[in-house]
């Protein structure tokens, strides 16, 4: 099972290696505008989740939608502790 900062490793890793195929790196390259619109839509889809489709689905969203926080934070060099001095 993957925890929030073993897919950030992932991915910054993603970003300095470019793997062909990656959606990580391609979201990259769309920058932070678009990155910033997937997460409003992830999240609008978290809250309906959680309205009206249940447990699972809801979970899944919630783990759709950190990714994308994960995406932005490393398209803007924040790392999880950056993040976590503010918890
Ligand atoms: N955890 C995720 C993850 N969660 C969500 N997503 C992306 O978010 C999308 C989910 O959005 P939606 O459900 O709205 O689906 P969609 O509207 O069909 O998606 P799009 O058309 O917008 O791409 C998926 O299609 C993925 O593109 C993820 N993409 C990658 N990861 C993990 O990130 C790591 C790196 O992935 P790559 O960069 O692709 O190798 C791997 O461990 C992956 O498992």
């Amino acid at each position: 099972m993957k925890t929030f900062d073993a897919l950030y490793a992932e991915l910054a890793d993603k970003a300095r290696s470019r793997p062909e195929g990656s959606g990580t790196v391609a979201a990259l390259d769309a920058g932070v505008h678009a990155i910033g619109k997937k997460i409003v839509e992830e999240a609008a889809e978290v809250w309906m989740a959680a309205e009206h489709e249940g447990r699972e689905r809801t979970a899944e969203e919630v783990s759709q939608l950190l990714y994308h926080l994960q995406v932005l934070m490393v398209a803007t060099e924040l790392t999880p502790q950056d993040v976590y001095r503010h918890l």
